[in-house]
């Protein structure tokens, strides 16, 4: 679990994010969605031991988060991918569990790359992937490492519509299969809707959290999902909620 009691950070007088009450249950999906500079990537920092608060408390499953991660129990997937160069697909995603001291499994690893859809992509280096495929192995790489907890910072932010919406349903499907806790930031209300069994909506000026909501959509998610009414209406709320926070 991971619990978050008056999480404040504040940068040089200003406060990023102010006074963050969250609770998210092991195995929980859940969307943090906001405008530029609401804090949401502070947030996340702080969950992930790379950002102390200035004030109150972070705990993933009742450590502080910098122990959960040296011991690769946090799995990060920022917006840039971050994947070594003279690497290839398949060294990217066993090197991380190398420097965990982790045993070797590239037979895991291949099966990994293989669900993500890259099969026969293994040996290339990341300059021969498109965006969407780079994030595809940045993701697959989060899960190698075997982290209970994935932390994900607009990973999609960089890609087309298309491949969002597809990534999108597949990174659903993978986190049913794998039961992971994944919290999940973007500025995208659609995309934070459609990923999100909870959303978390923040407002700045300073960033704190203005309301969540528990997302009713079908479960597992489908492209279908994104057509119908129920999902178009709870965007609609979701939006609502933003722009009262500016009124
Ligand atoms: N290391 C830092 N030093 C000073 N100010 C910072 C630092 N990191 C973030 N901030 C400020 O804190 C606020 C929140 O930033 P943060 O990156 O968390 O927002 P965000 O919601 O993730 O924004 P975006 O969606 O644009 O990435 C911003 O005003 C930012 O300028």
């Amino acid at each position: 679990m991971i619990d978050l009691e008056n999480l404040t950070v504040t940068f040089d007088g200003f406060t990023a994010v102010a006074d963050v009450d969250l609770r998210i249950d092991d195995g929980e999906f859940v969307t943090v969605v906001g405008p530029s500079g609401c804090g949401k990537t502070t947030l996340l920092r702080a969950i992930g031991g790379l950002q102390e608060p200035t004030r109150g408390t972070v705990a993933v499953d009742d450590r502080p988060p910098s122990a959960a991660q040296e011991t690769g129990d946090i799995g990060f997937v920022f917006q840039q991918h971050t994947l070594l160069p003279w690497k290839s697909a398949l060294e990217n995603v066993v090197f991380l569990r190398e420097l965990a001291d982790e045993p070797p499994d590239r037979a895991g690893a291949r099966a990994l790359l293989e669900t993500m859809g890259l099969e026969g992509f293994e040996d290339a280096r990341p300059a021969a992937l498109s965006g969407g495929m780079k994030q595809r192995v940045a993701i697959a790489r989060a899960i190698h490492l075997g982290a209970d907890v994935l932390l994900m910072d607009e990973p999609f932010g960089e890609l087309d519509e298309i491949t969002r919406d597809e990534l999108g349903v597949e990174i659903r499907a993978l986190w049913r299969r794998e039961r992971k806790t994944v919290v999940f930031v973007t500025h995208s209300v659609p995309e934070a809707v459609f990923l999100g069994d909870r959303c978390v909506v923040m407002c700045d000026r300073p960033g704190r959290i203005e309301a969540t909501f528990d997302v009713d959509l079908p479960s597992p998610r489908d492209a279908e999902a994104l057509g119908s009414r129920a999902f178009q209406e709870q965007v609609a709320t979701v939006r609502r909620t933003l722009h009262e926070s500016y009124e």
